[in-house]
């Protein structure tokens, strides 16, 4: 019966979606069951560990062709993966979904929208699949057209590409437009000496480039690029450029001739529209660019279903509304649930953190609708939004929990700011307190500087207060205009990460300040901690302190020499107790104390021979220091 559906889809190259939501674990196993006896070679991704590829892989497999595609959610609905993976589903296939058994309001809103389209199906029972396979054999759809090959789009983009091989070409187009077909045509007549080099984030995703390409164009992975200075000034194509980290498309750019950029604005996490924004703005200052745009779809047919049913429900096209004259109204505030809004505000809720942080996703609204612990602040300019701050309550951790987290051996998820304070500067009283944190806060752009997110903070603070919060905080990764925003609010920077995040290319850090007077005074002598270390860092003088933080120095050393922190983490504690100690046995160690060198110049200093032996050495000598210490006091 399903060969009949797939006839019928091939011919109209149009594609179904099928989706299970048992409402008992029994009736899943048996939908799965089923599924793996009817699809031999379908790729199937599940969330748990076991024989198939696993959930969170599913970049692995972008830029290919599939005639089924399985995603297996027993835990959690993967939106990210369900979002990219759904356009690898050729015209003529099938996307089949198996959702958890218990529902939620985002697993709910996968079926509600399905209603209004015949080709995406939702079942609780797998008999229900056969009676509708059985009492629907005529589809009745639409023949389709052939697009050509080139079809005509794809002809006149390569025309371009060839007409000019100097500039660089940024190719936008969501999935499956043939993208990568084109550009493997334009590469095949570029007539070059040198090879042409291509990059992708995965080499499956470069699989219809090379195929259409012919000989002379080579795979690289890019972080060879990178390294191979070699090859640098050759002739680059990057294809996927979205699921390349923003800082490593730069480098690429800086060190090769890239001749085309192809990247899908699907909006799958760190897709959307505000990375293809940022990307091309900074783009713009650095080559000579020209914009192309591929419309039509050519894995499926334009009357496709799935893709219409996907932008819907993840409100990946939701355009950001215009603001225009707005700001002649009052600015109104209101906080609410995402579960709780109509259709239109939640649209305009997404499109707003879409396009202001680029790593928004799909997998944000599932947890915005699905978790009791999120909440948002709008702020409106009659019925315009105009401002968003998503905000999470996080602690206090079960009693049974902290010392696990102090000492490093647990993380649990949906608690970053008590856990990071907690671990990085061993303040196990973080974790008794309620804390809000402000996990992203963005403005229409054309509403900027006007103080709506300062008053948006100042309204966070006066509600969380009568809430009951002890502190409220932020983590975010760092810019000089992010920086600038939060200087002007009475938050203060807590912590500074060491590493930078491989993803944002910056280093991230921890804001806050206390509500109660507990909170507000260990945050403000974490804050105090924290600019020391800074100016520290940047080379300054370093006066004596007073000894309110002594006690948050010796916690930290404690940390290390317990084996909980790593040395990194430890240096300035241990060099502002060291200040006022000045104990000329550890004169000769001064260099451990010198922000400018590194750990590894340290261990060579030492004569170590590793990492791990010169912070054994050292372990011993703090634990040592902190005695001497202890016996002064
Ligand atoms: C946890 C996180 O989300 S961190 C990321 C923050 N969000 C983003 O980066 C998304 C894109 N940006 C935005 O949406 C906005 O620019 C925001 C949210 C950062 C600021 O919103 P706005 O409503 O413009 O801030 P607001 O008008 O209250 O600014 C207050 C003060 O902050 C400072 N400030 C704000 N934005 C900037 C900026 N781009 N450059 C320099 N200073 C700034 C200024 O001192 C400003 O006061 P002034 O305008 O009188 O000089
Ligand atoms: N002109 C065409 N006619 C018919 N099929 C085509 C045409 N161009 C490309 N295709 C097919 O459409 C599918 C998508 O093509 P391609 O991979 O080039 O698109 P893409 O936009 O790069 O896709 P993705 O976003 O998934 O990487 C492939 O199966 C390809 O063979």
């Amino acid at each position: 019966m399903l060969e009949q559906w797939l006839t019928q889809l091939k011919a109209a190259r149009q594609r179904a979606v099928f989706i299970f939501s048992a409402a008992t674990a029994d009736e899943r196993a048996h939908i799965h069951a089923r599924l793996q006896a009817l699809l031999s070679d379908a790729l199937w991704l599940a969330d748990a560990a076991g024989q198939y590829a696993r959930v969170h892989r599913y970049r692995d497999y972008l830029g290919l062709t599939q005639q089924h595609v399985v995603m297996d959610f027993q835990q959690l609905i993967h939106a990210d993966a369900l979002a990219a993976l759904a356009g690898t589903v050729e015209g003529g296939g099938c996307l089949w979904l198996i959702l958890p058994v218990h529902s939620s309001p985002f697993q709910q809103r996968l079926c509600r929208y399905a209603q209004s389209y015949p080709l995406v199906c939702c079942f609780s029972h797998w008999r229900e699949l056969i009676a509708k396979l059985e009492t629907t054999p005529e589809l009745h759809l639409p023949g389709a057209n052939s697009p050509g090959f080139p079809s005509a789009e794809q002809q006149q983009l390569i025309k371009k590409l060839q007409e000019a091989p100097k500039q660089t070409h940024v190719i936008v187009a969501d999935r499956g437009r043939g993208k990568s077909t084109a550009l493997g045509l334009a590469a095949r007549t570029l007539s070059s000496a040198a090879p042409l080099l291509v990059t992708a984030p995965q080499p499956a995703a470069v699989t219809t480039l090379l195929q259409h390409a012919g000989a002379s164009v080579q795979f690289r992975a890019w972080d060879k690029l990178l390294h191979d200075t070699k090859s640098y000034g050759q002739r680059l194509i990057i294809d996927e450029a979205a699921a390349l980290p923003l800082h490593i498309l730069k480098q690429l750019i800086e060190h090769y001739e890239v001749w085309a950029i192809a990247t899908t604005v699907d909006g799958y996490e760190g897709c959307g529209k505000g990375f293809v924004l940022r990307f091309v703005a900074w783009l713009q200052h650095h080559a000579d660019v020209r914009m192309h745009r591929l419309v039509t779809p050519l894995r499926w047919s334009p009357a496709d279903n799935c893709e219409p049913w996907l932008h819907e429900v993840l409100l990946l096209a939701a355009p950001v509304s215009e603001s225009g004259n707005a700001r002649n109204e009052v600015l109104t505030l209101r906080q609410c649930h995402a579960s709780e809004l109509t259709e239109e505000h939640l649209r305009q809720t997404m499109a707003l953190l879409l396009e202001a942080h680029y790593q928004s996703s799909p997998n944000d609204l599932r947890l915005l609708l699905d978790d009791s612990r999120q909440r948002l602040l709008l702020s409106f300019y009659g019925t315009t939004l105009v401002g968003v701050c998503w905000l999470a309550a996080e602690g206090p951790l079960p009693v049974e929990l902290q010392a696990a987290v102090v000492e490093g051996r647990r993380r649990v998820k949906g608690e970053l700011l008590p856990q990071a304070l907690g671990f990085y500067r061993q303040q196990p009283q973080c974790l008794n307190w309620r804390w809000l944190r402000v996990v992203r806060i963005a403005v229409a752009a054309d509403q900027r500087r006007h103080g709506i997110a300062t008053a948006m903070l100042g309204h966070i603070a006066d509600t969380a207060r009568n809430q009951g919060f002890d502190a409220l905080g932020t983590s975010f990764g760092i810019s000089a205009e992010v920086l600038r925003f939060w200087q002007h609010t009475n938050f203060r920077e807590l912590r500074r990460g060491l590493k930078k995040n491989p993803a944002s290319g910056s280093v991230s850090a921890i804001w806050g300040y206390g509500l109660t007077p507990r909170a507000q005074h260990q945050l403000q002598q974490l804050g105090e901690l924290q600019t020391l270390e800074l100016a520290w860092q940047q080379g300054a003088t370093i006066d004596p302190v007073a000894p309110d933080l002594f006690a948050i120095c010796q916690a930290i050393i404690k940390g290390f020499v317990r084996g909980f922190l790593p040395l990194s983490n430890v240096r300035f504690a241990w060099y502002l107790l060291w200040l006022q100690q000045r104990n000329p046995v550890f004169d000769y160690r001064q260099s451990v104390f010198d922000p400018t060198v590194s750990i590894a110049a340290l261990s060579q200093a030492y004569a170590k021979a590793s990492r791990a032996e010169l912070e054994q050495w050292l372990r011993g000598e703090a634990s040592n220091f902190l005695t001497q210490t202890a016996s002064r006091c």
